[in-house]
């Protein structure tokens, strides 16, 4: 059936509302009428108080609707709402906006594919726009100018510095959480040592800045690159550090982007005169680099043996200087120096918590999953023969093979359960006329200016395109990954295992199409090399110090170690689900994770 309305209709008013909904009845997609989008700021800041009156009113007055007011239902619920009602698009209608709501992966694959009949809501990212427009709040040609002149910037030859930094910041990890030795008595703060872990990966090969591990002495990092170069320190003419005053404007952004400065600068807030000093310290850092890298790219050019430029300028930042400057200064396409500082940060912003949190999640996952754990490490060693040190780790050798084994199916699947971005915000086109979308061969047409939210984590538990039974999309198994479930043959066989590859639109952690994330690989590699690293010698463990002292755990049976893993389980479990920040799954509290050798677990021994 196809149901048609007037091309010069837009979404706001009775009649495009009233018009929509016929269009929506006519092609047999759910609606719901809500009193608020959910997505007001008064509405996010105000909604528990909001909830509890509302809950008063009689459940057939409000059961239809009141979840959706929820903030995060979208994710909280999963495939749920969808299977209530019956169909993977639906549409939320209120006086604030009509939302269309898609987890079925081949209307997501039509709206990934026509990038220009369904542009990104940039308006949302705007934001994030406050060192210069960049590859994330840009659209249409701008965006193409963006993409072209930042994709070459991805290239092989960068991610082989994320390789070699990661596993050189990977062991600093593993040496601080071993200690003096005395590796049962150390809980670790994976999230934090997992943000500055990707903090010093980033800023290598984003900046070509090194960052030392506390406790690691320079030398023992140094390239000669690197040399006299130190994130930690702090140069003369500043006075922040160029790691604080970076992870500093990360964790107050959203203060540093919606105050003015002036407001930022005086009011008698701690925090907010050091988001403006690291504001201010973060532009320096960046405007000083900028002219550095340009005047070595400029060497370059003028003298044939020097080679200096051409290394600097395989970071990120650096290679974007060199194709920016290449266009020359009458070249269209190029980027201004706003636009290539803009696009440095959003590298730094993509790239940092989102790759943090999935090693993060990885670990809790393995720690709630020792079997998985195990896996993986029969994995790593028939990969690695015991006298074969990192340092010998060549990233032609060895990544692909993590990533199509063990260790790369638990990325995999972290990122099918907990996906950094929740969803994918997009609009239909403005001036373009409504969008038709043919589900299961039905034609709908969505006027301009319709919200339309792809939902990341509800396509990812879909049961319409994962095998197996529907319980099972929500448990942690990486083995799904893997078709033939015995990776380490692979190993002796010499070729690479065949992974699991779900259907276009059903699993989306990095997004698909045209503006899927230029940082995938980064992350991969990122991600992969860490976990290689951490366990391979060494296995991740819950801590059940809030239960019981090690003394109580040496003198239990298998029955209370059991018990007490049990607990300690569940509150993980609890913090996975419910303990994640509403606007994106990055954790509200930390689960206190044990690193121990491999043989001296005290749970679950192999
Ligand atoms: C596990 C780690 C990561 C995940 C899950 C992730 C996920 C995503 C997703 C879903 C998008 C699409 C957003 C949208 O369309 O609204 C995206 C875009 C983007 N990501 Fe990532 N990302 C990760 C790591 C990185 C890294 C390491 C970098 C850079 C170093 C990066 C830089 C970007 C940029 C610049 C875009 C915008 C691309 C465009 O619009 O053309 N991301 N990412």
């Amino acid at each position: 059936m196809e149901s048609t309305i007037p091309s010069k209709m837009k979404s706001s008013g009775l009649v495009a509302i009233v018009t929509l909904l016929g269009a929506f009845l006519a092609a047999r997609i759910p609606y719901v009428v809500v009193p608020v989008s959910g997505y007001q700021l008064w509405w996010l800041l105000t909604y528990k108080l909001w909830m509890p009156l509302l809950r008063q009113l009689p459940s057939s007055w409000t059961s239809s609707w009141i979840e959706f007011l929820v903030p995060g239902w979208s994710w909280r619920r999963y495939h749920e709402p969808y299977k209530q009602l019956g169909s993977d698009v639906f549409l939320t209608v209120s006086p604030f906006g009509n939302i269309l709501w898609v987890c079925d992966a081949y209307v997501i694959s039509q709206i990934t594919e026509r990038r220009n009949d369904f542009p990104k809501d940039t308006a949302m990212y705007e934001a994030i726009d406050i060192f210069g427009k960049n590859l994330v709040t840009t659209e249409g040609n701008d965006w193409v100018r963006h993409r072209k002149a930042t994709a070459a910037t991805f290239s092989e030859t960068n991610i082989r510095i994320v390789w070699a930094e990661t596993l050189h910041q990977a062991q600093q990890v593993a040496r601080s959480w071993i200690g003096t030795g005395h590796a049962p008595e150390t809980v670790v703060n994976a999230w934090e040592d997992m943000k500055t872990l990707s903090l010093h990966v980033i800023s290598r090969a984003g900046f070509g800045r090194k960052m030392v591990w506390p406790g690691e002495t320079p030398s023992l990092s140094g390239s000669s690159v690197d040399a006299g170069i130190n994130g930690d320190a702090i140069p003369e003419a500043h006075t922040l550090s160029f790691k604080a005053a970076l992870s500093t404007v990360l964790e107050n952004l959203f203060m540093v982007a919606v105050l003015p400065s002036v407001v930022l600068a005086n009011i008698p807030s701690k925090t907010a005169n050091l988001a403006y000093q690291a504001y201010k310290e973060w532009s320096a850092y960046m405007a000083d680099m900028y002219q550095e890298k340009l005047a070595g790219i400029e060497a370059e050019h003028t003298s044939e043996d020097n080679n200096t430029g051409e290394v600097e300028s395989m970071d990120l930042l650096g290679a974007l200087i060199r194709n920016s400057a290449s266009g020359g200064k009458d070249d269209q396409k190029a980027l201004s120096k706003r636009e290539v500082l803009g696009n440095a940060f959003i590298f730094m912003f993509g790239g940092h918590e989102t790759t943090a949190s999935t090693m993060y999640f990885a670990q809790i996952f393995l720690a709630l999953h020792p079997a998985s754990q195990r896996e993986l490490q029969a994995d790593l060693d028939a990969q690695f023969p015991a006298d074969y040190p990192v340092a010998s780790w060549d990233y032609d050798r060895e990544c692909a093979r993590l990533l199509a084994t063990m260790p790369g199916a638990v990325l995999n699947e972290t990122l099918r359960l907990v996906p950094p971005l929740m969803s994918l915000p997009k609009t239909t086109a403005l001036g373009r006329g409504p969008q038709p979308l043919d589900l299961n061969g039905r034609t709908v047409y969505v006027p301009p200016g319709t919200r339309v939210n792809v939902v990341i984590p509800a396509a990812h538990r879909n049961p319409n395109y994962w095998p197996g039974p529907e319980e099972e999309l929500h448990a942690f198994r990486p083995q799904r990954w893997l078709l033939d479930g015995a990776s380490a043959d692979h190993k002796q066989a010499g070729d690479l295992p065949i992974p699991f590859r779900p259907c276009k639109g059903a699993y989306l952690p990095f997004s698909e199409g045209r503006r899927a994330c230029i940082g995938r690989r980064f992350a991969l590699v990122e991600a992969v090399a860490t976990l290689a690293v951490l366990l391979r010698h060494h296995s991740v463990e819950l801590a059940v110090d809030d239960l019981a002292t090690d003394e109580e755990v040496e003198k239990m049976g298998h029955a209370q170690r059991a018990e007490v893993w049990e607990l300690t389980a569940a509150k993980a479990r609890y913090m996975m689900s419910e303990g994640l920040s509403t606007l994106s799954f990055k954790p509200r509290d930390s689960v206190p994770l044990r690193f121990v050798e491999r043989g001296s677990e005290r749970f679950y021994q192999q």
